[in-house]
């Protein structure tokens, strides 16, 4: 029996439900795949354990048999797994801890599975390229939209069309935090504490709502489906952070729904991409969309236009995600 040997690098409030449930969900994927699916390795910024028959959730949760060091590259070096999931904080700085981990996933042959978002924002095209030149694939609906699947859509549903435009409320922080201030009257303050209460802020939330998660993932999504990797720091950005009281009662005078959006177009040179606060009619689609609910529209030549609502943030729905990816990625091997 083909044995998968899996490390999970980030045990936060994402990657250890990841580790669980996977956990749970082994016995399902030896009967749809045939393989036993196996966390052999986890860990935090400063310790993990690796083990070779495979670790239980107490390993996990319970850090009393973790070895102090034994995390990130050195982790990897001991467990030599065949997929990575990495689960770590995001850096727009450095790339996170999450860019050596799928540097060295990429350079060993082991495919990988990203939920954070910075080092393919940052250095994407080059990690893409390395993977597919040593047959390894890389999944990130965690670090690209986590259950709204706008890469699989524009991948594989429109495979081969000519995508002329996307237009997405991909921050479900940012949508949740517009959409308490408009409807419900908040204070920034007030949304932003009950984002952070749900699990589904950035540590510094700054990064949702000033455009930054948005734009980091429109360029993940750029990159996966159309191969076009973007410079982060070229996207232009509007922010709710700025957003004033008049415009928020405007907003809410008109019955609109606010959202920040990422747009990508196409042009003449290839996809440009943008991030803006809209107001959106109560005819439109994503007037719909409540709370952390997240939003597509897609344009393709051919195809015409789809919209589809849902995948609101949480960290259950980021969870479902990933282990979609991990579906994805077995049915591949
Ligand atoms: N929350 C959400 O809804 C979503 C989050 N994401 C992304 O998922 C990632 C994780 O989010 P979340 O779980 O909420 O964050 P947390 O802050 O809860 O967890 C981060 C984890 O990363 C670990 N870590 C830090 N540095 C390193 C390192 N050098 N090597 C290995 N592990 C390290 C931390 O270790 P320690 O335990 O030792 O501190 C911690 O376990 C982020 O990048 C985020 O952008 C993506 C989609 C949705
Ligand atoms: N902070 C993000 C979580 C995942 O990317 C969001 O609000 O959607």
């Amino acid at each position: 029996m083909r044995v998968v040997r899996v490390a999970l690098t980030g045990t936060g409030g994402i990657g250890s439900r990841v580790a669980v449930a996977l956990l749970e969900r082994r016995a399902q994927l030896f009967q749809r795949f045939g393989c036993d699916v196996r966390l052999v390795a986890v860990c935090g910024s400063r310790a993990g354990i690796v083990r070779d028959d495979g670790l239980e959730a107490g390993d996990v949760t319970n850090r009393g048999g973790w070895i102090a060091g034994l995390a990130g590259v050195p982790l990897l070096e001991a467990a030599r797994p065949d997929v990575v999931i990495d689960a770590g904080p995001s850096d727009y700085v450095s790339g996170g801890p999450g860019l050596a981990h799928l540097e060295w996933a990429v350079n060993h042959g082991a495919h990988a599975i990203m939920v954070s978002k910075s080092a393919l924002a940052l250095h994407g095209a080059r990690l893409l390229a390395t993977a597919r030149a040593n047959g390894c694939r890389v999944h990130a609906s965690g670090a690209s939209s986590a259950a709204l699947p706008v890469v699989d859509v524009l991948r594989h549903n429109l495979a081969g069309a000519e995508v002329t435009r996307v237009e997405a409320a991909l921050t479900g922080t940012s949508s949740f935090v517009l959409d308490e201030m408009v409807r419900s009257g908040s204070t920034l303050a007030e949304a932003i504490a009950e984002a952070q209460a749900r699990g589904i802020a950035e540590p510094d939330p700054a990064f949702d709502l000033d455009g930054r998660d948005t734009a980091a993932k429109l360029v993940v999504i750029a990159g996966l489906a159309f191969g076009a990797w973007l410079s982060l720091d070229a996207v232009p950005r509007e922010s709710v952070l700025s957003v004033t009281d008049e415009q928020l009662r405007a907003w809410r005078d008109a019955g609109e729904k606010a959202a920040l959006v990422g747009v990508l177009e196409r042009g003449a040179a290839g996809y440009d991409a943008r991030v803006e606060l809209r107001g959106y009619g109560a005819h439109h689609p994503f007037c719909a969309a409540r709370g952390s609910t997240k939003a597509l529209m897609v344009s393709a030549a051919g195809f015409g236009d789809y919209t589809l609502v849902g995948g609101a943030s949480s960290p259950e729905a980021t969870v479902a995600a990933v282990l979609k990816d991990v579906e994805h990625l077995l049915a591949a091997l």
